[in-house]
C-alpha cells in the first residue's frame, strides 16, 4: 500500500515537473520569437555562448549582422567580415546567390560544376572536418582544383554572395589598437600556419579586397592535405585595409570596408599591429604572406623576414618550384644541371613573381658558376625581362627599384638589335630564347606570334612555362604550345591542364608549375625544425629536393614536376630537407620533445620519419567527456 502511494506521489511529482519544464520551454520559444521580430525596448535574449559556438548556432546565429557593440559584447570581433549588413542586405546577398546559381547551372559561363563542387565541398567543410580531409586527401587530383586554382579564383571573385558560415579571422583598418585583444577571441589554444592576405591581387584577377580571403583558405587546405598541419591549428587571415576595386566600393552587398586601401605609413602600421599581434599570442607560429601587390610584397618581406617565422608565398615559393621546373628543363635537354648558367631565359612579368624567380635563379646560376661577383654578373646576362611597357632596359623611367639590377645594358640592347620597350615578339625573335615564362597575368600573351617566334629557339628543347592563374590567365594554352612550337617542347602552366594528344599515342605532357609543391613543406620543415626564421638556405634546399624528385626517365619524357596525386610524399621530403638545412645552418630550435640537440642527432632517413610521424591524418579520434 505505501509502495503504492509512493508511486502516485513520484509521478504526480513528475508530472508538475514535467509541466514546469513545459511553461519553460514555451517561455523560452517566445523569447526566442520575440528575438527575432526585433522591436525596440524589448527584453534581450540571454545567451550562455560566446564566440564561434554562437556563429555555429542556428538559433542565435546572425551572421554579418551583429552589431559591433554585439561583436565587442559577445567576442566576435574578427570573426565576421567588417562590414555590418542589414536583414535586407543579407537578403539581398542570398537572392543573387541563388540566382546566379540558377544562371550558372542554365548556360554555365565559367565552369558551373566546379563551383557547385566547391559548394557541395565547403558544407561538408563545415560540418565534418575530418571527412573533409578525407575525401580530399583520398581524390586531390579531382579536387585540389576545386578548393584551390583555377576554381578558388571564382569563389573569391563571388564570394561576397558564396558567404555562409565565417572561417578564419578578419582584421580591418577599423580595428587598429584592437588587434592585440582581437586575436584572443580565436578559440583554438595553439596555431601552427596563418596565410594572410590583404587582397589586393588575388591570383591574376586583381583587387578582390575582403573576398581574397578565399586564397588564405585554398591554401590552408593544402597545408592540411598535403602537409599534414592539424586543421585545429590553421588559421586563415584577412587584413582588410579596403580596396582599389571601384566594383567592390560600389556593391551594396560587399563584405568588406567600402573605402580606398590604405597606404604608406598607415597601411604598414596595420600589418604591423598584426604581426605583433599574431606573434605574441602564438610566438611559434608561421606566417605565410600570400597575394599581397608586388609594390608590398618585397616590402614588407625585407621588414619581417630576420624577426619573425614568415615567408612570401608568391616571391619566394613560386621561384623555387620555378628553379626545380628550370633545372629540370636542363634535364630534359639531357644535359647536366650544372649547365643552368648558359640558359637564355625571358621572363614577362615583373611583379612579385617574375622579380622573385629571376633574383632566386641569378642567384642559383651564381652559385654554380663559382660564388663570386664575376659569377653573379654573369649570371645577370642570362635574363631578359619585358613587363606591360616591354623589355626593361637601363633607359627606363622610374624604373621599379627591384627590376633594376636586371634592367639591360643599352650596349646590350644595340648589340642585339633590341631597344627600351622592345614587345615580347621582338625579344624572343632576337634571344631565341631556350626558356620563355610566363608571370605576367595576361591570358593569351604568348600569342601565335610569340610562339612562332619560339621555334627560332636555340635550345634543342625549348621550354614554355604559362605560369599565370587561373586558367584563363595562362600565357598559353598546352595545345598552343605544342601544336606551334612542336612536339619537342617542355610545358608547364600554373593552373591545371589536360596532357595533349599528340597523335600515334605519343602525349604531350602539361606539367603544373605551382608553388604548391613547396609551400606545405617549407611550412612543415619551419615547424618541425624550429627554427626562427626562414633562411633563403632553408628555401634552396626545398627547391633542390623537389627538383631531385624526379627521374632521369621522367624528365627526359617531359614530365619536370611531379603529379599532384604524391603531394603528400612530395611535401614530406621537402619538409625533411627543410628540416635538415635549418639544423645545418644552426637555426633548429626544436619542436615539442624534439629539442635542438635530439634533432643534430638524426640521420637523413630518422628525419624523413621524424616528419612522417608528425603529419597530421584524417581519422576519427575516440571522444571523451570532460568537464572542466
Ligand atoms: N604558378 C604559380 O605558382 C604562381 C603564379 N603566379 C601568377 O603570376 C601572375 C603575376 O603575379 P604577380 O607577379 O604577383 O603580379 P603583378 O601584378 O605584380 O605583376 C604582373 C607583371 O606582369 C606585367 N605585365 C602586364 N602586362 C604585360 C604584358 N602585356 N606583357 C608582359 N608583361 C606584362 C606587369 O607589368 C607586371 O610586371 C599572377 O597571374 C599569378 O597568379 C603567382 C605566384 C605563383
Ligand atoms: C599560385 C599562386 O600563389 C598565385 O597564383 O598567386
Ligand atoms: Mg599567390
Amino acid at each position: 500500500m505505501s509502495n503504492f502511494s509512493n508511486q502516485i506521489r513520484a509521478s504526480s511529482s513528475l508530472i508538475k515537473r514535467l509541466k514546469h519544464l513545459r511553461q519553460m520551454s514555451s517561455n523560452l520559444v517566445l523569447m526566442q520569437t520575440r528575438s527575432f521580430t526585433t522591436t525596440e525596448g524589448q527584453r534581450p535574449t540571454m545567451v550562455h555562448k560566446r564566440s564561434l559556438d554562437i556563429l555555429h548556432d542556428p538559433w542565435f546565429n546572425k551572421g554579418t549582422a551583429f552589431s559591433m557593440t554585439e561583436r565587442d559584447r559577445l567576442d566576435l570581433r574578427g570573426l565576421l567580415p567588417p562590414n555590418v549588413m542589414s536583414t535586407e542586405q543579407q537578403i539581398e546577398r542570398f537572392m543573387d546567390d541563388l540566382k546566379e546559381l540558377e544562371v550558372n547551372a542554365r548556360d554555365g559561363p565559367y565552369e558551373p560544376n566546379a563551383l557547385a563542387k566547391w559548394r557541395i565541398l565547403n558544407r561538408l567543410h563545415d560540418r565534418n572536418e575530418t571527412m573533409y580531409y578525407k575525401v580530399l586527401i583520398a581524390n586531390i587530383e579531382e579536387y585540389a582544383p576545386i578548393v584551390y586554382t583555377p576554381t578558388v579564383g571564382l569563389v573569391c571573385q563571388n564570394y561576397s554572395s558564396l558567404f555562409r558560415r565565417p572561417r578564419g579571422m578578419y582584421f580591418s583598418a577599423a580595428d587598429r589598437g584592437e588587434m592585440m585583444s582581437m586575436i584572443y577571441n580565436w578559440p583554438a589554444d595553439q596555431v601552427d600556419m596563418i596565410v594572410v592576405t590583404d587582397g589586393s591581387r588575388i591570383l591574376g584577377l586583381g583587387d578582390l579586397g575582403v573576398q581574397g580571403i578565399g586564397i588564405a583558405i585554398g591554401k590552408l587546405d593544402l597545408y592540411v592535405a598535403a602537409a599534414g598541419i592539424n586543421p585545429q591549428r590553421v588559421l586563415p587571415v584577412m587584413i582588410d585595409v579596403g580596396t582599389n576595386n571601384e566594383k567592390l566600393i560600389k556593391n551594396p552587398v560587399y563584405l568588406g570596408l567600402q573605402q580606398h586601401r590604405l597606404d604608406g605609413d598607415e597601411y604598414v602600421a596595420v600589418i604591423d599591429e598584426f604581426m605583433n599581434a599574431v606573434f605574441t599570442r602564438w610566438p611559434n607560429v608561421i606566417v605565410q604572406f600570400e597575394d599581397f601587390q608586388s609594390k608590398w610584397a618585397f616590402k614588407l618581406l625585407q621588414r619581417y623576414r630576420n624577426s619573425y617565422r614568415m615567408f612570401n608565398d608568391d616571391v619566394q615559393g613560386t621561384a623555387g618550384v620555378a628553379i626545380a621546373g628550370l633545372l629540370g628543363a636542363v634535364r630534359a635537354q639531357g644535359k647536366p644541371m650544372i649547365d643552368f648558367p648558359k640558359q637564355k631565359i625571358v621572363v614577362a612579368g615583373a611583379g612579385s613573381a617574375g622579380i622573385g624567380v629571376v633574383n632566386a635563379a641569378r642567384k642559383t646560376m651564381a652559385r654554380m658558376l663559382g660564388n663570386n661577383a664575376s659569377a653573379f654578373e654573369s649570371a645577370r646576362s642570362q635574363f631578359w625581362i619585358v613587363d606591360a611597357k616591354g623589355l626593361i632596359t637601363e633607359e627606363r623611367e622610374n624604373i621599379d627599384p627591384d627590376a633594376t639590377p636586371f634592367a639591360r645594358k643599352v650596349k646590350e640592347t644595340n648589340h642585339q638589335g633590341l631597344r627600351e620597350g622592345a614587345s615580347l615578339v621582338e625579344v624572343v625573335q632576337a634571344v631565341k630564347p631556350d626558356v620563355l615564362l610566363g608571370l605576367s597575368a595576361v591570358g593569351g600573351l604568348f600569342s601565335k606570334e610569340v610562339l612562332e617566334a619560339l621555334k627560332g629557339s636555340t635550345s634543342t628543347r625549348p621550354a614554355i612555362f604559362a605560369m599565370s592563374n587561373p586558367t584563363t590567365n595562362a600565357e598559353c594554352t598546352p595545345e598552343e604550345a605544342f601544336s606551334i612550337v612542336g612536339e619537342n617542347i617542355i610545358f608547364a602552366s600554373g593552373s591545371p591542364f589536360k596532357d595533349v594528344d599528340l597523335g600515334n599515342g605519343r602525349i604531350g605532357h602539361c606539367n603544373q608549375g605551382n608553388n604548391m609543391y613547396l609551400f606545405p613543406g617549407i611550412g612543415l620543415g619551419t615547424l618541425l625544425s624550429g627554427s626562427r626564421i626562414i633562411s633563403d638556405g632553408m628555401l634552396q634546399a626545398a627547391a633542390e629536393c623537389l627538383a631531385a624528385y624526379m627521374t632521369e626517365e621522367e624528365v627526359l619524357k617531359g614530365t619536370i614536376y611531379p603529379s599532384i596525386s604524391s603531394i603528400r610524399d612530395i611535401t614530406k621530403e621537402v619538409a625533411a630537407a627543410v628540416v635538415k638545412e635549418a639544423i645545418e645552418e644552426d637555426l633548429a630550435e626544436g619542436y615539442r620533445e624534439m629539442d635542438a640537440r635530439e634533432l643534430q642527432k638524426l640521420s637523413q632517413e630518422e628525419i624523413v620519419e621524424y616528419v612522417k610521424k608528425n603529419m597530421w591524418s584524417p581519422e576519427y579520434p575516440t571522444l571523451v567527456y570532460k568537464n572542466d
